[in-house]
């Protein structure tokens, strides 16, 4: 079997090394392209996309376009993670709102019979880095996880394509496993 093609946008996260090589770790080879010089379409050669984390703030709705436009007109699953799934949801029509900047392992509830978290328990230990959160999921997702400092830690599209999570999935063992169970939707 050939190896699953992701392409990696690159957001200007601090991290991407490390998510680079979780997922080259399950198996997937990984190509990384920045915000600003996203291709128009996605080339057939790619399973899925992942988002890293943002440094341009999910409030520049103008910057993040070209990306919103290749992740809604293409057909693979797609991944957000912590900026990247706040542009998502801004993109969308979600709220996000400034909170306490939030360092460091936190727990969270999630829905174990979705996909994405085919491999964890009910409840995960996963890394944040952020200080904006989304209060509000955005017309067209649901709403898969959740914390007692966040009411949206993880979201998903109705169709079940496009995921979002307000954690660091590069860091941590359930953060890992959460990869897992996105990779198995392409892999
Ligand atoms: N780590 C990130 O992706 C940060 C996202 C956003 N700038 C925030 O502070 O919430």
């Amino acid at each position: 079997m050939s190896v699953p093609r992701v392409l990696m946008v690159n957001n200007g996260t601090l991290s991407l090394p490390q998510l680079r090589r979780r997922i080259e770790d399950l198996g997937s080879s990984t190509e990384t392209v920045d915000t600003s010089s996203v291709p128009s379409r996605l080339s057939s050669g790619y399973q899925a996309i992942v988002l890293s984390g943002t440094k341009v703030r999910a409030w520049n709705t103008e910057f993040y376009r070209p990306l919103v436009d290749l992740v809604m007109n293409s057909s693979v699953p797609v991944l957000g993670i912590c900026g990247g799934m706040q542009l998502l949801a801004m993109a969308a029509g979600g709220r996000l709102v400034e909170g306490q900047q939030r360092v460091g392992s936190y727990d969270a509830r999630v829905d174990v019979d979705e996909p994405l978290f085919a491999c964890v328990e009910p409840t995960v230990k996963v890394f944040h880095r952020h200080t904006l959160y989304l209060d509000q999921v955005p017309t067209g997702f649901r709403n898969i996880g959740r914390s007692d400092q966040a009411p949206v830690e993880f979201m998903a599209s109705d169709d079940g394509r496009i995921f979002g999570s307000q954690a660091h999935l590069e860091f941590r063992k359930d953060g890992f496993e959460i990869l897992r169970g996105f990779t198995r939707l392409y892999g």
